[in-house]
């Protein structure tokens, strides 16, 4: 479903160019729950915005339905990515909108006549579990429900792709875990493909059916969760499982941070 062909990015920037994401070629099969697993500044945000073209690879191809993004005019890419939902760590709701106005933001985009958007908008309120927020504006939400709002807007066209970025990052372990349980209903239950970035394996162990384990722009390791958390084949792979040294994850992405110079071309 999803195909990432040599894809390759380069930032331009004034201190020097910086390698962002080197030569990776990934297959993401329709009906899963793909995790994208590494430390900062591993390129995980990088990855997951060059499959809607967010971010433009410099070299490679992006295919989703078999079809090459990377080839279309802004307004067929723009067609194309109605079919790719996006959340985020700070949800990136609208302020000035309250929580109904929200989820009709893309539904007004797409141009769905008002009775159709009023009955799909009720549809996601109760999917989401929030009927009873639909007045209120974003400050007045937790962040768990802004988190839910930002899931329901982004399946507002019903698109057969979820991407998620760092998604549960900024909550408590409690609703970070009722944020993961819905994204597996509605995987389960709708069919939606979901790509998730992460830098907590516990997100990764909890929902997702395949991991790809980034490292400095490069997948090091990818597989079935199960099988890579029971049996990393990848050294890399198996300092951030220890669980013995749970500062892993702090010390790789100070070292990275550090050698930053690595990636730079
Ligand atoms: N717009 C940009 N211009 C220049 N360099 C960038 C830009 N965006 C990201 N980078 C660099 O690309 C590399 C990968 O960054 P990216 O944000 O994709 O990593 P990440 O794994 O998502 O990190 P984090 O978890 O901290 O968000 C880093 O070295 C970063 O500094």
């Amino acid at each position: 479903m999803i195909n990432l062909n040599n894809i390759t990015k380069i930032y331009e920037a004034k201190e020097g160019n910086v390698l962002a994401i080197k030569n990776i070629s990934l297959n993401i099969k329709k009906g899963e729950i793909y995790g994208i697993m590494g430390v900062s500044g591993a390129g995980k945000s990088t990855l997951i915005r060059c499959i809607n073209l967010l971010e433009k690879p410099t070299y490679g191809e992006v295919w989703v339905n078999n079809v090459n993004l990377t080839n279309l005019s802004t307004s067929l890419l723009r067609e194309e990515r109605k079919n790719i939902g996006m959340i985020f760590q700070h949800y990136n709701l609208l302020s000035s909108r309250n929580v109904f106005d929200n989820i009709a933001y893309p539904l007004e985009l797409a141009g769905v006549k008002k009775q159709e958007r009023n009955k799909r908008i009720e549809e996601l309120l109760n999917l989401v579990d929030l009927a009873d927020k639909k007045n209120h504006y974003p400050s007045q939400l937790s962040g768990g429900q802004r988190q839910r709002i930002a899931i329901a807007r982004a399946l507002a066209t019903n698109p057969q792709i979820l991407l998620s970025d760092e998604s549960t990052s900024a909550l408590d372990p409690i609703t970070s875990r009722s944020i993961l349980e819905l994204l597996k209903e509605i995987n389960g239950r709708l069919g939606v493909t979901i790509v998730l970035i992460t830098h907590q394996m516990e997100v990764i162990e909890q929902i997702c059916h395949r991991v790809a384990v980034l490292q400095d722009g490069s997948i090091v390791e990818e597989g079935p969760v199960n099988k890579v958390f029971s049996s990393p084949q990848n050294p890399y792979t198996r300092l951030l499982l220890d669980k013995n040294d749970s500062n892993t994850y702090i010390k790789e992405s100070i070292k990275l941070f550090k050698t930053k110079k690595v990636g730079v071309l």
